[in-house]
């Protein structure tokens, strides 16, 4: 795992990574700041960007979690199973999903339908990086607020996994192709 982060390619710097997360929050603020929203941190890997960015919104919020997960420490997605639901109810809130990477968007968009299923009057996403490639879902495109656009390589830290480790990465990275079989 020392070689993971060793041989990855820095993308992204902590404080290239802070100066993106100010920027989103204050579009945030500028849609969100009289909605009272409910921020759903999507575990595990929205954990750091909710943190980062939860002290930046300067306005009255409730913070819960809910926990999907669609890789499950492989390197590629399959079917999304359901952990943990939010113990907060949804009914009348506005959503914002903070989640820290937008790949084909399968998750958020199942998060989202969810979320509207449950009563949520309006469910806005946010998501650190997004990842640019062509096989996005056909429901949703792109978060509604995205910090960071990172290109097609498979990338961990700040919340994002390598086999389950390196969420704490410091900076955003691309694994090399030898630690991705590519
Ligand atoms: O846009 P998608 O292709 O659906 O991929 C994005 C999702 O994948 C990751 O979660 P993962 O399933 O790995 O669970 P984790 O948060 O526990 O790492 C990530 O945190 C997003 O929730
Ligand atoms: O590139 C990625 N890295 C980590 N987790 C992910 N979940 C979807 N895509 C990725």
């Amino acid at each position: 795992m020392l070689d993971v982060l060793k041989q990855a390619e820095c993308l992204y710097s902590p404080k290239q990574i802070d100066a993106a997360i100010d920027a989103m929050a204050e579009k945030i603020s500028s849609v969100m700041a009289d909605k009272l929203p409910l921020l759903l941190c999507v575990m595990n890997g929205g954990i750091i960007l909710t943190g980062h960015l939860a002290p930046k919104l300067s306005f009255p919020l409730h913070i819960d979690y809910i926990h999907a997960t669609r890789y499950r420490e492989q390197l590629t997605g399959s079917d999304l199973h359901w952990r943990v639901s939010p113990a907060t109810s949804l009914q009348g809130r506005a959503v914002l999903l903070l989640d820290d990477i937008f790949d084909e968007g399968e998750t958020l968009a199942a998060i989202r339908r969810w979320c509207l299923e449950q009563g949520a009057a309006d469910v806005y996403s946010a998501v650190l990086v997004d990842k640019q490639h062509d096989r996005k879902t056909a429901d949703i495109k792109q978060a509604d607020f995205t910090a960071l656009y990172a290109e097609d390589k498979y990338l961990f830290g700040y919340g994002m996994d390598y086999k389950g480790f390196w969420r704490n990465a410091p900076g955003i990275f691309a694994a090399s192709d030898a630690h991705t079989g590519s």
